[in-house]
């Protein structure tokens, strides 16, 4: 099956600053649940931002869903097939209320407004958060704004989830939950997260990001964890 996305020779760096991605590669592959790990400040989340054209590497190719992406409009595409969640909700999420955060990418998507209320409310269901449908976006906790992000990215029916240290904020219930909801949905994904246990818990294969490279990582007793976190 061809990569959902295959990047090669990345190389990055923010202006004035020294290079973050010097060299970078990997390929997500359809059913894969990549992790990726590295020190504060390697470029993990650059990479993620550099994947949906937030960022324009200074060299290298980015092919996503089959085609290589170079300029501003190649992404439109990509941005819609690969849902975001970024490290800090606080980014993601500007509305008045819940239902029409979650509604906001639909709406810009072309659905109309009953379409988009129809598929926000099956949203909050699945992922159990309709209690949190009417409330002041930013009056939410850490943990419940984050869950909200997933909420508002999955209702859009990505073909790719992006997540950045998606389990920061969260006590261990929702921990839990986040877990068993990650492992059962189809989608690939590409996690960062500086938290083994999750890694171990949901991921299929793990990269290590060091002085600007990927490397595969062995991180053992997966199955060992997914059992610990599913009790
Ligand atoms: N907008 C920016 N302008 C200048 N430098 C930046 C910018 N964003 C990030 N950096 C720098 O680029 C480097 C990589 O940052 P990045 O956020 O990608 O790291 P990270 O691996 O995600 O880190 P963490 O694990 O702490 O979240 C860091 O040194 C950071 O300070």
């Amino acid at each position: 099956m061809s990569p959902l996305f295959d990047v090669r020779g990345l190389v990055f760096g923010y202006p004035g600053q020294n290079t973050v991605l010097e060299q970078a590669e990997f390929a997500l592959h359809p059913g894969e649940r990549l992790c990726v790990v590295g020190p504060n400040g390697a470029g993990k989340s650059t990479l993620l931002q550099i994947l949906v054209g937030l960022l324009t590497p200074q060299a290298g190719t980015v092919v996503a869903f089959g085609q290589e992406r170079r300029k501003e409009p190649d992404f439109f595409e990509v941005r819609r097939r690969a849902g975001f969640v970024f490290q800090d909700p606080d980014d993601q999420l500007f509305c008045p209320t819940v239902a029409e955060d979650v509604a906001f990418g639909l709406l810009n998507l072309g659905k109309s407004r009953r379409e988009a209320a129809t598929i926000v409310d099956e949203t909050l269901d699945r992922l159990k958060l309709t209690h949190l449908r009417d409330r002041v976006t930013h009056k939410l906790s850490g943990g419940e704004k984050r869950l909200v992000t997933l909420a508002a990215v999955l209702a859009m029916e990505p073909d790719v989830l992006l997540l950045d240290e998606p389990t920061n904020a969260l006590d261990e219930r929702t921990y839990a939950r986040l877990v068993r909801m990650l492992l059962d949905l189809p989608q690939a994904m590409i996690v960062v997260s500086h938290d083994p246990h999750f890694r171990r818990a949901i991921g299929t294969r793990s990269l290590a990001l060091n002085n600007g490279r990927l490397a595969e990582l062995d991180e053992s007793s997966r199955a060992d964890a997914r059992v610990e976190t599913r009790s």
